[in-house]
């Protein structure tokens, strides 16, 4: 044996598999031979032990992928990283996929969604381009993604950045997804034929309290600089790295345990003697069949019952079992269609987001904020809630990420303190409330909005809406401040990107035309001394907006005045904004509401160039508006979330092609995919 520990990688190993692993799950079982070497001269990259292996036989026993009978031998340094599945002595080339990245985050309601969509795109590039010269290979890309407190961590941009992701990342646990897409391709009559099997695999790291000498030790050594999450575990990062939970290899890269089930799965399923092998499962106690529990009318499970069936009836289930039971003994793994994950979590999604909805309205994330760790009792008696429904609340909270659970009882994460707590500087709350109390009810309408093509206000609230806000949004003072609130959330997390898209440096007066609280003027005017900014909006909403306008230098900046856009004078100014407005209007009343901003749009000393008005639709991410900010001195919106998009058919939405060439709602999601 090797005698110092634990540079593991310092042994080089010559390593025989010489027989089938009997049991499962211990890897270690695996009848190995192993001699220590010499040491490896290259610390500290496991993957540079390169192995070569030669599958021998299937092992009849499943699932164990230590099961195929191979051969290992650790030959030379492997030349890629982070190569670790040719550990696993699988060869295979390295083919770049010319799939571009640019899959919009948000639009994923979890960021394994993300990792494994992409990794499935890149599979499927590289299968549409290879596939004729490489044959019938799968072709598996995987990606990252390290999340903390629902974050996606990206690779750093530069010190600061990646001093930031580290002090966030430490004394707490944060975790590692990869999504993997493994691409079997065949092409029978010339047509390309894609099977796409992906899985992700989640690891949990825990990081120590870091030093800020530590933390600025690693920085400096430039490590974090290449990598998603800003450190490499495999690496000098390993030191940073208090406990794993699950494969440490995913988190340097790749999850070769599980893909390696998953290939013996697709390439070396049981045979179908071996499927009809009584199966032990110590935890599982005896059940009736699901057979038994199906497909029989009245669902009885006891063969008595089935005798009362018509004669007809008895001989059509009689042949549809033999069917199946024919079915069933010529199934094996490989003929199995993919496991839809994608498709139940699509179909789970509206669950967590009740659950986070009514976590936010019962406050519980205002309780939990700046306190002591506080147990479901605790919890339950100040929202006057049930002590068993107020602890499944909380777990649900706690696997979604937002609430941290421990044997002292539950705290908010990082996440819940910024964005949950209902006064907090960057609070979502109004806006999780807008959603629960308004947004939730019509979309159980979609369904009509579908057929109708047309809003649902008038279901939800049984009578015929004429003007949103002053028929619905503004009905009540509680739901004009609800809306309100909602708006505010949302515009002071976007604020700061809308007023830096651009140089407005050279405007001097600027008219948010439904500028709602003013959180955007007030950015605007923060980041534009010379500039003054009107907040144009409805009476009402000026005499509410003054509660949300701190006191400050920009103060004296910005102005608020009255009005229907449609109806009185817009206030004159060089530069007008409409930021989440035309989404709410008819074609008609956008294009009266653009020719009168037109008209008012006082030209500067050169009016081609300093005569400017922008349109941001309603939209959430961030990177929107910095890639709008980019591409020139007009926002459109070319780019939404999908949800975005559902979004229009139950909540008002009218489109107005004449704009920016769009296609009316229903046909925008049809071209998504939703509707075929
Ligand atoms: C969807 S909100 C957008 C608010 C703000 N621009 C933002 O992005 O956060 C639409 C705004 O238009 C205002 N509004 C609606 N109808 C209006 C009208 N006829 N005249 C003036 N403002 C109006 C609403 O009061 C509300 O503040």
């Amino acid at each position: 044996m090797h005698p110092s520990w634990p540079c593991v990688s310092k042994l080089a190993v010559r390593v025989q598999v010489g027989c089938a692993c009997p049991s499962w799950p211990c890897v270690s079982k695996l009848a190995v031979r192993v001699q220590v070497g010499c040491a490896c001269p290259s610390w500290p990259c496991v993957s540079k032990l390169v192995v070569r292996v030669q599958v021998g036989r299937a092992c009849p026993s499943w699932p164990c992928v230590s099961k195929l009978v191979v051969r290992v031998q650790v030959g030379r340094a492997c030349p890629r990283w982070p190569c670790v599945s040719e550990l696993a002595g699988l060869r295979f080339e390295v083919v770049p996929s010319r799939f571009k990245e640019k899959l919009d985050k948000a639009s994923f309601a979890t960021p394994y969604g993300y990792a494994m969509e992409t990794a499935k795109q890149k599979a499927l590039e590289v299968a549409s381009r290879m596939h004729q010269a490489r044959g019938p290979l799968p072709f598996c890309p995987h990606e990252n993604s390290f999340t903390v407190g629902g974050l996606i961590l990206e690779k750093p941009v530069d010190k600061q950045d990646a001093y930031r992701m580290l002090s966030r990342l430490s004394g707490k646990e944060h975790s590692v997804f990869t999504g993997v897409a493994i691409v079997h391709c065949s092409s029978n009559d010339r047509q390309l034929h894609t099977r796409v099997s992906e899985f992700y695999e989640e690891t949990t790291v825990k990081f120590s309290e870091l030093s800020e000498e530590l933390l600025w030790e690693y920085i400096h050594s430039g490590e974090p600089m290449d990598k998603a999450g800003g450190y490499g575990i495999q690496a000098l990062g390993g030191m940073l790295v208090e406990s794993v939970h699950g494969d440490f290899l995913n988190v340097v890269g790749f999850p070769l345990n599980r893909f390696c089930k998953q290939l013996v799965e697709l390439y070396y399923p049981p045979r179908p003697e071996d499927l009809r092998q009584p199966v032990q499962h110590d935890s599982i106690p005896a059940v009736d069949t699901f057979e038994d529990l199906s497909d029989v009318e009245g669902g009885g499970s006891e063969p008595a019952q089935r005798e009362t069936g018509s004669r007809d009836k008895k001989a059509e289930v009689g042949a549809a079992g033999q069917a199946t039971a024919e079915a069933e003994c010529h199934r094996t793994r490989a003929t199995l269609p993919p496991f839809p994950t994608r498709l139940l979590e699509l179909l789970d999604g509206f669950k967590l987001s009740k659950a986070l909805l009514t976590a936010c309205k019962l406050k519980v994330f205002d309780w939990l904020k700046d306190e002591a760790p506080q147990k479901a009792p605790d919890i339950a008696s100040k929202v006057d809630a049930s002590v068993c429904g107020m602890e499944k609340l909380l777990d649900v909270c706690a696997a979604m990420g937002l609430l941290e659970k421990t044997e002292q009882g539950y705290s908010n994460t990082e996440t819940a303190n910024l964005y949950l707590a209902s006064d907090s500087e960057y609070s979502l709350h109004g806006f999780m409330l807008q959603n629960n109390d308004v947004i939730w009810n019509l979309f159980t309408y979609l369904e009509f909005a579908v057929r109708e093509g047309r809003d649902q206000h008038h279901r939800l609230l049984g009578k015929k809406v004429e003007d949103l806000f002053q028929d619905a949004y503004y009905r009540s003072p509680e739901t004009q401040l609800r809306f309100m609130q909602a708006m505010h959330g949302v515009a002071k997390l976007t604020a700061r990107q809308v007023a830096t898209a651009f140089d407005l440096s050279c405007f001097s007066s600027a008219c948010d035309v439904g500028g709602c609280t003013g959180a955007l003027a007030r950015e605007l005017a923060r980041e534009y001394p010379r500039l003054q900014v009107t907040v144009f909006d409805l009476p009402d909403v000026v005499e509410l907006a003054v509660h949300f306008q701190p006191a400050g230098p920009q103060a004296a900046q910005i102005h608020f005045a009255a009005g229907d856009f449609f109806r009185d004078p817009l206030p004159s100014a060089e530069l007008y904004v409409l930021c989440r407005i035309l989404h709410d209007w008819s074609d008609d009343k956008v294009h009266k509401l653009l020719s009168k901003v037109a008209e008012s749009c006082k030209p500067g000393e050169s009016p081609s160039s300093r005569s400017l008005f922008f349109l941001l639709r309603r939209s959430f991410p961030f990177k929107f508006y910095k890639e709008a900010g980019r591409s020139g001195s007009h926002l459109s919106s070319q780019r939404f979330g999908r949800l975005r998009q559902v979004d229009h058919l139950t909540s008002g939405v009218q489109d107005h092609p004449g704009q920016h060439g769009e296609t009316p709602s229903l046909l925008k999601i049809q071209k998504l995919g939703w509707v075929r």
